[in-house]
């Protein structure tokens, strides 16, 4: 349970701090809507992403599923800015060929985004919850992406993109399936 009222009050302390006065007419409703603003972006962490990968279909297909450029939205936790870009998630089915529909690897994302987080262990989340989910063969989790703590503050580097995967099972495996990943992605 996220607790709106102590972010309230913690908001209300930062805009003390800073000098201004969160009393005045244009701040009055800033923490509660900061509150419920975080409740919104750090929802995640109430969430389990391998709940959103029960309901599967035996299709019996094998070959590999991508879905590609999923937008997201992130917190950065060294400085709670935003972090956002694409993130690319691709499975080769296990010996049930078991498929999810294809907006539930768009939840995974989702949910793994909103927390604090860093951009390598968002690929992590993302590739070991479909792995634990859905038991494929393996899985491949790629992500590109934009900080505003590299952009708006600190060493100030708009444009510069971090790019982070993580690699599981057959994806790790075998450089084929790497490789066939890799181009269809990019294409
Ligand atoms: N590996 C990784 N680093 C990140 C991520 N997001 C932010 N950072 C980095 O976290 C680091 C925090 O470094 P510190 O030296 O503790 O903080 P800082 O003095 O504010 O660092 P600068 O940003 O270099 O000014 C910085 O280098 C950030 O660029 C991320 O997703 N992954
Ligand atoms: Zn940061």
């Amino acid at each position: 349970m996220i607790d709106e009222k102590m972010i309230k009050g913690a908001v209300e302390n930062i805009l003390t701090a800073i000098g201004d006065d969160p009393k005045r007419e244009g701040l009055i409703d800033t923490p509660q809507r900061v509150a419920q603003m975080y409740a919104e972006i750090f929802g995640g962490m109430r969430q389990n992403p391998v709940d959103e990968l029960k309901v599967g279909y035996e299709l019996g297909h094998r070959e590999m599923v991508i879905l590609k450029d999923i937008p997201f939205y992130s917190m950065c936790e060294h400085h709670l800015l935003p972090f956002s870009g694409v993130a690319h998630v691709g499975y080769v089915p296990g010996i049930d060929g078991r498929v999810v529909g294809i907006s539930k690897l768009a939840r995974v994302v989702d949910i793994i985004a909103r927390r604090p987080q860093i951009q390598e262990r968002m690929a992590t989340e993302i590739a070991d919850a479909i792995m634990e989910g859905l038991k494929p063969d393996g899985v491949g989790v790629v992500i590109e992406a934009e900080h505003m703590c590299m952009t708006m503050r600190g060493i100030k580097k708009p444009g510069a993109k971090v790019v982070t995967s993580a690699l599981r099972g057959i994806f790790s495996k075998k450089a084929a399936t790497r490789a066939e990943f890799m181009s269809l992605i990019q294409k």
